[in-house]
C-alpha cells in the first residue's frame, strides 16, 4: 500500500499555486486541522498570510499543526473541542474574536463515518455520524455568521463534503449528513447573502489521507477504481481549491458544490464495504413480476 498523506516537510514546501501573500491580514478558522485534509488546508492558508484558528477533539493532533503552522510564520490558536457540543462552538468563535478580532473564514473539515451496511446500523452509530457531520458543521456555520451579521463584516464559509449524488453504498450515514449540509449550505447562501456572506461546499473524492486506514485493506485497494484519473487525490488538490472559494478569487461564488474528485461523481465504483452476489453475479430475481 503505498504512504498515505503528506509528511510535515511536504506541506510547508510543496509549490503552491498562489501568491506568497494573497492572505495577509485575514484570519481562518479550520476545523479537524490536526490531520489529513483538514492540517493540509490550515499549513496552506497559514503559508499563504493567514493567521489560524484550528480545532479538533485531541489536543495532541492540534499540537503537531501548531509547531507545523509555526515554522510557515503564521500565527496561531489551537483550540480543543467537539463540534457536536453547540455552547463549545459558541466559546470557540468567543476565543477567535479575543485572539484576532474574528475570522474572516471558515473551513468546515471536521467530519467522518465507519463503513457498515446501512441494515445493520445501530441509533447510536446513526446518530454519532449525523451529529458530527451535519449537527456539529451547523453549529459552526450559525456561530460564525452570527458574529459576522454582529461585526457587520462579511465571511466566507466552505463546508467539506463527499461525492454523494449517486449514493455511497456502506456509508449511508454520512451521505444523507453531507446531502444535508449541501441543502443547508445553498439555503443558507440565500439567506445569507445580505450579511455578505459566500457559502460553498467541496466534495473530495478519494484523497490519500490517514484517516483512510478507517477503511479494510480490500476498500483501499480497489479506490483508484472509483475515478476516471484511476488514483488518489492528494490534500493540497482539495486545500488550494479551499483557497479559491474561501479567499479573492472566489468573490463572486457562492451556493456552489465543487467536486475535487478526478470524476468520481460521473463515473467509478461508489461501494466502501463488500458488495452482496447480487451485483457481482447473474441472479435470478427471488420475487420476479414484483
Ligand atoms: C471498493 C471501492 C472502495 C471505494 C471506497 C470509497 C471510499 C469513500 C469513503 C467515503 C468518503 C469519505 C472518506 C473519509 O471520510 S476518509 C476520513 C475517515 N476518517 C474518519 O472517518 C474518522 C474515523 N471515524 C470516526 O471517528 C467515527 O466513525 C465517528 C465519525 C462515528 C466518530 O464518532 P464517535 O467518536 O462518537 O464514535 P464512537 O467511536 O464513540 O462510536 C459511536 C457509535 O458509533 C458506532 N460505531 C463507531 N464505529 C463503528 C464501526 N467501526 N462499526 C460499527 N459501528 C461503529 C457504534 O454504535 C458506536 O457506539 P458504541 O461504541 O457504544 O458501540
Ligand atoms: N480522505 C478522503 O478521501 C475524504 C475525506 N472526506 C472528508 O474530509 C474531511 C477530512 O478527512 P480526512 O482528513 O481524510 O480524515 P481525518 O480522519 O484525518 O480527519 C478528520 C478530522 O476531524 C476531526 N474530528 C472528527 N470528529 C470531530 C468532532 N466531533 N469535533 C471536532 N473535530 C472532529 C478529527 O480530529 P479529532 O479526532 O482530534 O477530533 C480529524 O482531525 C472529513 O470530513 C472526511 O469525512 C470526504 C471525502 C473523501
Amino acid at each position: 500500500m503505498e504512504r498515505f498523506g503528506y509528511s510535515d516537510d511536504e506541506l510547508l514546501t510543496l509549490p503552491l499555486s498562489y501568491r506568497a501573500d494573497l492572505l495577509a491580514g485575514r484570519a481562518a478558522l479550520v476545523s479537524g486541522a490536526g490531520t489529513g485534509i483538514g492540517k493540509a488546508i490550515a499549513v496552506t492558508l497559514g503559508r499563504l498570510g493567514a493567521r489560524l484558528v484550528i480545532c479538533g477533539r485531541k489536543p495532541e493532533k492540534l499540537e503537531a499543526t501548531e509547531a507545523l503552522l509555526k515554522r510557515a510564520g503564521a500565527e496561531v490558536l489551537p483550540h480543543a473541542l467537539s463540534i457536536r457540543d453547540p455552547e463549545a462552538v459558541a466559546g470557540l468563535l468567543d476565543a477567535a474574536k479575543a485572539r484576532f478580532g474574528g475570522i474572516d473564514m471558515l473551513v468546515n473539515n471536521a467530519g467522518g463515518q465507519f463503513p457498515q451496511a446501512a441494515i445493520d446500523f445501530s441509533p447510536k452509530g446513526f446518530n454519532a455520524v449525523v451529529d458530527t457531520n451535519l449537527s456539529g458543521t451547523w453549529y459552526m456555520m450559525q456561530a460564525a455568521a452570527r458574529q459576522w451579521r454582529d461585526r457587520s463584516a462579511p465571511g466566507a464559509i466552505v463546508n467539506i463534503v463527499a461525492v454523494v449524488g449517486r449514493g455511497m453504498p456502506g456509508v449511508a450515514h454520512t451521505c444523507a449528513a453531507r446531502a444535508g449540509v449541501i441543502a443547508l449550505s445553498k439555503t443558507v447562501a440565500t439567506e445569507w447573502a445580505p450579511l455578505g456572506i459566500r457559502v460553498n461546499c467541496v466534495a473530495p473524492g478519494i484523497i490519500a489521507t490517514e484517516g483512510m486506514n478507517v477503511y479494510p485493506d480490500e476498500a483501499r485497494r480497489a479506490m483508484p477504481d472509483t475515478n476516471l484519473m484511476r488514483r488518489f487525490g492528494t490534500a493540497l488538490d482539495v486545500a488550494e481549491l479551499v483557497v479559491h472559494l474561501a479567499g479573492p478569487a472566489g468573490n463572486f461564488i457562492t451556493g456552489e458544490v465543487v467536486h475535487v474528485d478526478g470524476g468520481n461523481q460521473i463515473w467509478g465504483d461508489q461501494w466502501t464495504i463488500p458488495r452482496p452476489d447480487w451485483y457481482t453475479t447473474p441472479q435470478e430475481s427471488p420475487f420476479p413480476g414484483r
